[in-house]
């Protein structure tokens, strides 16, 4: 389900084969901090637990071969329907112990123990940092295997300062001298498991760093290396937002119009693609007479576009957004996301009657419920068109405005509502 995307085996080399890097995602925390009557990790984010969007975020990569999630006892169950639900694949669950540095060790030895094809290199990524990009995978790995350890860092956000028994200022550190050790890390994985092996029980229930068992039991420096901003660990409740946020701002990049053939829907798609590009990364337009089987529309889903605005001129074309609704449920994609689907009417005639709009309203509103269950978020919008109107350009400026907060906003309380531009 989680798309590969292009692989960088020719930058790790050509010795590298399949099978040389595994990842595991802890996943078997209680998110105590964040304070949901669920752990963080089955939180859901459009509609998606959290653990699933960052899977995904690895599956999507071809060259991780194994990918280990760690949960507790308990949400063992819950874990594999989420696998099931959403197609994950090369993922294993693996029963997490009662710290993180215990649930990690729990993921290595199904290696060690020759469950799964050993590693050389092992990722070790939180399941609460869902944002994780295959550049700053590829560089720790990379960096792993020349140092035999390697982790993702960003600069300090706040002073650090110790506190002396009475509660006052022991000292502080100079920032600029320290970093945060944020994940992914990558380790060869003889070392970490060695690591893990030879620590103590003080190590794995107070730990919080896997570099430093690297360096206190196998004298391994890791190699330190600065990641991007998202690679912050959803840890508080309002960081569950804005992870909500970043999500609907990436599926909002791209959009695309779809007109039938005749001439005024053809116009206004022109008018409100050119319009739509300053609201919108890319849009993309074509026309088609008729939705099923046509190759436009399958690359366009194989192009994981998530909202979709249909232009028509007839207001009866339901039969045909009933085509659309179904290739976009056959190919899957929103199981993925909630995909956006706009049904554009142009009222081309100046004498339609309330009632009629009416009638249109209460249409779309059913076919709206119906398709929901889907995971298809539908809206209407209506445009009175005249192609000699000197308001025309206004008009299209509104219908993007719309549109553009439509797909940003992604509302289901807001389906089946017809709105004019
Ligand atoms: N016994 C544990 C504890 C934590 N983790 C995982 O380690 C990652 C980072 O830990 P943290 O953010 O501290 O998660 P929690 O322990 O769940 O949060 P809290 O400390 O607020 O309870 C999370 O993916 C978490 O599920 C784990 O696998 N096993
Ligand atoms: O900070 C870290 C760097 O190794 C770990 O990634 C981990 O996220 C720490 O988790 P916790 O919140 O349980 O301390």
């Amino acid at each position: 389900m989680c798309e590969s995307r292009g692989a960088a085996q020719m930058e790790l080399g050509s010795s590298w084969n399949a099978g040389s890097v595994a990842a595991v995602l802890p996943a078997g925390g209680s998110g105590e901090r964040l304070g949901a009557a669920r752990p963080k990790q089955f939180c859901a984010l459009q509609g998606r637990p959290l653990v699933s969007h960052t899977a995904c975020a690895l599956e999507r990569i071809s060259w991780i071969s194994d990918i280990i999630v760690v949960v507790s006892l308990e949400h063992i169950e819950t874990m594999k329907s989420i696998i099931q639900k959403y197609g994950h694949k090369r993922i294993t669950v693996v029963e997490g112990g009662v710290t993180r540095h215990r649930s990690i060790f729990n993921g290595l030895k199904i290696f060690a123990e020759n469950k799964l094809q050993k590693p050389e290199v092992v990722i070790i990524h939180d399941a609460v940092r869902p944002f994780v990009e295959e550049d700053i995978l590829l560089k720790v790995v990379k960096a792993a295997k020349d140092h035999g350890a390697a982790g993702a860092i960003r600069p300090l956000v706040s002073t650090v300062i110790a506190s002396s028994a009475d509660g006052c200022l022991d000292h502080s550190l100079e920032r600029a001298r320290y970093r945060a050790s944020e994940m992914p890390q990558a380790f060869l994985f003889d070392i970490i498991y060695q690591a893990y092996h030879q620590c103590n029980d003080y190590d794995l229930d107070y730990g919080t760093e896997c570099l430093h068992l690297a360096l206190k039991y196998c004298k391994t420096k890791a190699k330190l290396i600065e990641g991007s901003p998202d690679l912050w660990k959803v840890t508080y409740k309002r960081d569950l937002y804005a992870a909500e946020s970043i999500i609907k701002d990436n599926l909002s990049q791209q959009v695309c119009i779809i007109t039938d053939m005749k001439e005024d829907a053809v116009q206004v798609g022109f008018l409100l693609h050119e319009t739509l590009k300053s609201h919108i990364q890319q849009v993309r337009r074509i026309s088609v007479s008729l939705y099923k089987d046509d190759n436009y529309m399958q690359n366009i889903i194989l192009g994981q576009c998530f909202n979709f605005i249909c232009i028509r001129v007839n207001k009866s074309a339901f039969q045909e957004t009933q085509q659309l609704v179904d290739i976009l449920e056959n190919a899957n994609i929103s199981t993925l996301y909630p995909v956006v689907l706009i049904l554009v009417h142009l009222n081309v005639s100046e004498n339609t009657s309330f009632s009629s709009e009416m009638e249109d309203l209460t249409r779309i509103k059913e076919f709206a419920r119906e398709v929901k269950k889907k995971n298809i978020l539908v809206y209407g919008l209506l445009i009175h068109y005249n192609k000699d109107d000197p308001q025309l350009q206004e008009t299209v400026n509104s219908a993007a405005t719309i549109i553009s907060a439509l797909i940003k906003d992604r509302n289901p309380e807001l389906i089946g509502q017809l709105l004019v531009a």
